[in-house]
């Protein structure tokens, strides 16, 4: 029998057991220093760092048709992660992140099969507004992840909260989340409609999605 035991090798980790009880009871799960100060800092480094040398621009070339339209709806500019060819700092943020998915994989039966990731800046004045993240055809991003790479004195003055519109008994509700770094804010992508507020300073983030298939 202990044999049996050994071989189950599962230990139980209390952040990612809380994350589970959140999502199920409300949908979503607010979770303080997923990312310690150091390594929020080094992520930050290598999104700036990409920004100025023009990658997100070069990102954004493909969507060039109906710009004037998407700029009404969302500002933000992206850049797509690959772990292919993840440099250290992005090492540490997927090692995190494929950690989180094997234990949802092990403990809730979620399937998560695939992700994808991309950093996010919000210059000042843009937004992004209500939507939800799955789109008509295509049901399989399963889970949002928003983790915030802003400075350490981000003041709430600086705009830009995540509001999630939630349904309680019936009853819209706002949940305000304001993106602190090391915070990450993760939600059901087929039932949350949420927005980004308009932003007053530059504001900085890894969002991405963990889908079926
Ligand atoms: O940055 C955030 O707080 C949310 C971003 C978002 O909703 C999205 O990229 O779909
Ligand atoms: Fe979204």
């Amino acid at each position: 029998m202990n044999h049996l035991f050994e071989e189950i090798n599962f230990v139980e980790n209390p952040l990612y057991e809380s994350i589970i009880a959140d999502i199920a009871t409300k949908q979503y799960s607010i979770v303080e220093g997923f990312f310690t100060d150091d390594e929020v800092s080094v992520l930050r480094g290598s999104l700036l760092e990409k920004y100025e040398e023009d990658a997100f621009k070069k990102a954004a070339i493909g969507n060039r048709v109906n710009e004037t339209i998407i700029k009404s709806i969302r500002g933000d500019v992206i850049l797509w992660m690959d772990e292919t060819r993840a440099s250290l700092s992005e090492m540490i943020f997927f090692d995190r992140i494929n950690d989180l998915v094997n234990y949802l994989n092990r403990t809730c039966f979620l399937g998560i099969l695939q992700k994808e990731f991309h950093y996010a800046i919000y210059p000042k004045g843009t937004f992004y507004k209500r939507h939800i993240d799955t789109f008509q055809n295509d049901d399989r991003r399963k889970l949002s992840i928003v983790c915030y790479l802003n400075h350490e004195d981000w003041q709430p003055e600086n705009g830009g909260e995540l509001v999630l519109y939630l349904n309680e008994n019936g009853q819209e509700e706002e949940k305000v989340i304001y993106p602190f770094p090391g915070r990450v804010v993760i939600f059901e992508s087929q039932i949350i409609e949420h927005e980004v507020k308009p932003v007053d300073t530059k504001r900085l983030s890894i969002t991405g999605w963990l889908k079926t298939r």
